[in-house]
């Protein structure tokens, strides 16, 4: 069983996948608290807040709520909706906090590619074939150890970013760590005009990548 706090067809809007019709499966939990982060609705698990799973799908707005679902049901949802996706991003909250092999292999075997979004301060349960998105939250939670192993999985690395101390942060952990990861990008927070004038410098200086949260622009999900 899977928290799942929504799901929805649309295209993937931030990093290499960016303009990919993706599968979004939000899982529910997170307890790493980002100050600017946009999906606070999926930190609390409590009970209070547990539905349906055709509630989580017909959602029109965030809510906290959540339901428990099974990979074989996850499946028929995608047909029943008449989904045409062959991408599933498994983002949240933090689906780090689950062992996603089960749910990733299941995908694989239905003959989906799956991609995990995460902060790094979990290990990664996720099978080889899984795209992995490490968005590393630096002195939150989890630990050093945990955080470098997810810097070593990592297919690519996307970091937010509003002044300049994040991205001397990014760099001294991936020296760190001993990593030279070959997608790097920096994703402005919040669609901020100084976060993304700064991310557009320092991507230029550095032969970086620059990650815009394409879906913000566009208004859709
Ligand atoms: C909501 S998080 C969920 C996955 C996981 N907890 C993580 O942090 O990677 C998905 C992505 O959105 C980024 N993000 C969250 N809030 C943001 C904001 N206000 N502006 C830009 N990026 C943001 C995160 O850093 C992460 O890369
Ligand atoms: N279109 C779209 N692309 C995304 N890429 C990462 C997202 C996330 O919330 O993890 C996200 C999202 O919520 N929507
Ligand atoms: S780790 Fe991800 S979901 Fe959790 S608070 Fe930070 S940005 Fe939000
Ligand atoms: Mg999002």
């Amino acid at each position: 069983m899977y928290k799942i706090n929504e799901i929805f067809e649309t295209i993937q809007g931030e990093a290499s996948f960016t303009g990919m019709p993706s599968i979004f499966v939000r899982l529910q939990g997170c307890p790493v608290g980002c100050a600017w982060c946009d999906t606070k609705q999926t930190w609390e698990t409590s009970d209070t807040y547990k539905v349906d799973l055709q509630k989580t799908v017909e959602k029109k707005a965030d809510s906290e709520l959540w339901a428990d679902v099974t990979v074989a049901q996850l499946l028929a949802l995608f047909v029943e909706k008449g989904y045409q996706a062959k991408h599933i991003v498994i983002t949240g909250g933090e689906p780090c906090m689950y062992d996603l092999v089960p749910l990733c292999e299941g995908l694989h075997a239905a003959g989906y590619g799956t991609q995990v979004e995460t902060s790094g301060t979990f290990e990664i349960k996720v099978p080889a074939e899984t795209w992995v998105t490490v968005s590393p939250k630096i002195n939150m939670r989890g630990g050093y150890a945990v955080l470098k192993s997810a810097m070593q999985r990592a297919n690519e690395i996307k970091h937010p970013i509003a002044m300049q101390r994040h991205v001397d942060e990014l760099e001294q952990l991936m020296a760190e760590c001993g990593v030279t990861p070959k997608l790097i990008y920096l994703q402005p927070i919040s669609q901020k005009a100084k976060a993304t004038q700064l991310a557009i410098e320092v991507c230029k200086a550095k032969n970086w990548r620059l990650s815009v949260q394409v879906h913000k622009y566009l208004g859709i999900n």
